[in-house]
């Protein structure tokens, strides 16, 4: 789950603010007024909102181009000089705005307890002047990104021309598009790929509670039909709710050890999850990935990035496997994914076969497969096991290669191997959900059915496609 390859140039664009915090004590009342008296100890600026979302992508290794308004203010150099301590930020398209404050939240801190909060911002829409500038920035910044990230705070700088322009640039570019959002629906947000709203901002787009996991991808469900995207809930200590179009749903419970300070933790979110779309991964894991990092984000005090030897770390300690997805895996290894997936609230679906030379029907077949289910594992007979069932001659591919085949098709998540005549022992060992097999079969002639509705499973009999068979092509190869 770890991004195997190297993380793409990301864009973030949003609500830039200074998170700026004064800490000191206190230990007496103002005799002035019944106030606290707090002696100064230190201050602190650290970059927020959306230029926390840079922060964070950047310390997990990823180069980002921040685009936002600032204004021509001390607070801006400042918020330069706190992103420069993160290498890896291009600042160029930052547009200053002579006509507002740059956004500054500044916390004031009796040791761990924040006594109050000093709001400095302008939230107007910029003037047609600054808009011009941030489309164009817009515009530059998405040419060569590989994923693009809207990180609104409803400060003014999404404003429909802009998420409009960013969502057209990122799709000639052919490049995701995910959005934190902050709208009260989510349809200017049509054409992003995937929005992430937190519980108070899905229930204020659709008026759904959330309060179980099944309600809330009911309410993404909701969401998503807002904008035609997929929709991912982060749900505070309930963790995180996927819902993909098509319907699959995947639940990750949260993960935090500590709980300090949750502000800022969908910011980290945000962007592990954009950094690992921009390595390749696949949605789910990114997912994964995401609510590891927050885990991490939320035991720290204050606005705070994970760097990615944090993340490494937790996802070791929390015994997370770096599988890439397809991969073949040993029974027992397989066994312990499982496992997380299960904890995940995902429901596994296995199937079996020889799958010897993989033709159009064996593929309609896994993509029904995956469709009954969050993850698909796929059991491959052994070569002596095809051999014993086949005859001499087959398999045509020996199991390496046919694994090697299996593991590169998308909706395949795992694959194992099986030596015997069936996959019984297989299916009692890893206990999927959702045993599937192709219709030439009757569903008391599936091996492994009983023992898989005996647990509470069950068994789905996908149609197969006519006419394709690898005995077919072989009798065909041999003239
Ligand atoms: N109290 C908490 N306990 C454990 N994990 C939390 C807690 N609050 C937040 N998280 C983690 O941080 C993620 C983002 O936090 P959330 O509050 O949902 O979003 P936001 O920061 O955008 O309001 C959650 O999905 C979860 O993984
Ligand atoms: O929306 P308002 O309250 O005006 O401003 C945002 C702040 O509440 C803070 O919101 C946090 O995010 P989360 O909201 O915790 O995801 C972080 O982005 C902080 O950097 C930021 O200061």
């Amino acid at each position: 789950m770890v991004p195997e390859g190297a993380p793409g140039p990301i864009v973030v664009i949003g609500d830039v603010m200074v998170d700026r915090y004064i800490t000191g004590s206190v230990s007496r009342i103002s005799p002035e007024a019944p106030v606290p008296v707090l002696v100064h100890g230190d201050e602190r600026i650290v970059p927020g909102g959306a230029a926390n979302v840079a922060a964070n992508a950047a310390a997990l290794g990823a180069r980002v181009t921040l685009v936002g308004l600032v204004g021509r203010d001390r607070e801006a150099d400042l918020l330069n000089a706190a992103l420069a301590a993160h290498p890896g930020i291009v600042l160029d398209l930052l547009v200053r705005d002579p006509g507002r404050p740059t956004i500054t939240k500044t916390r004031v801190m009796s040791g761990r307890q924040q006594i109050v909060r000093i709001d400095a911002e302008t939230v107007a829409p910029p003037g047609p002047q600054m808009l011009e500038a941030l489309i164009g920035a817009v515009a530059e910044a998405v040419r060569g990104a590989r994923v693009v990230v809207l990180s609104d705070y409803a400060k003014g700088v999404l404003s429909d021309n802009v998420i409009a322009a960013a969502i057209a640039a990122a799709q000639a570019a052919g490049v995701p598009v995910v959005v934190d959002p902050k709208r009260r629906t989510f349809e200017a947000y049509r054409g992003a790929s995937l929005v992430t709203p937190n519980r108070s901002e899905l229930a204020a787009a659709t008026g759904l509670p959330d309060t179980t996991d099944a309600e809330a991808a009911r309410a993404a469900e909701a969401a998503s039909a807002q904008f035609g995207g997929d929709v991912l809930v982060t749900r505070a200590e309930k963790g995180m709710t996927l819902w993909r179009r098509g319907g699959r749903v995947l639940h990750v419970p949260a993960k935090a050890r500590e709980v300090f300070d949750v502000s800022g933790a969908g910011d980290t979110a945000l962007a592990a999850l954009a950094v690992a779309l921009s390595a390749g991964q696949p949605l789910e894991a990114c997912v994964h990935l995401a609510n590891a990092a927050a885990a991490v984000a939320v035991g720290k005090l204050g606005t705070a990035v994970v760097t990615r030897a944090e993340l490494l770390a937790a996802l070791e300690e929390a015994g997370t496997p770096g599988i890439p997805p397809g991969a073949l895996l040993e029974t027992d290894e397989a066994a312990r994914v499982f496992a997380e997936w299960r904890a995940a609230g995902a429901r596994v679906v296995f199937t079996n076969g020889c799958f010897d030379l993989m033709h159009p029907g064996h593929v309609a077949l896994l993509e029904a497969a995956a469709r009954e289910g969050d993850r698909l594992v796929v059991a491959l007979n052994t070569d002596a096991s095809v051999k014993r069932l086949k005859g001499e001659g087959r398999p045509v591919q020996d199991e390496a290669a046919r694994a090697r085949v299996m593991g590169a098709l998308r909706c395949v998540d795992l694959v194992v191997l099986f030596d015997e005549d069936t996959p019984l022992r297989l299916i009692e060992t890893l206990k999927p959900d959702v045993l599937v097999k192709g219709a030439d079969y009757r569903e008391d002639q599936v091996v492994g059915a009983d023992v898989v509705k005996a647990y509470g499973g069950r068994v789905a009999l996908v149609p197969l496609v006519a006419g394709r068979s690898t005995s077919a092509l072989v009798a065909k190869a041999k003239g």
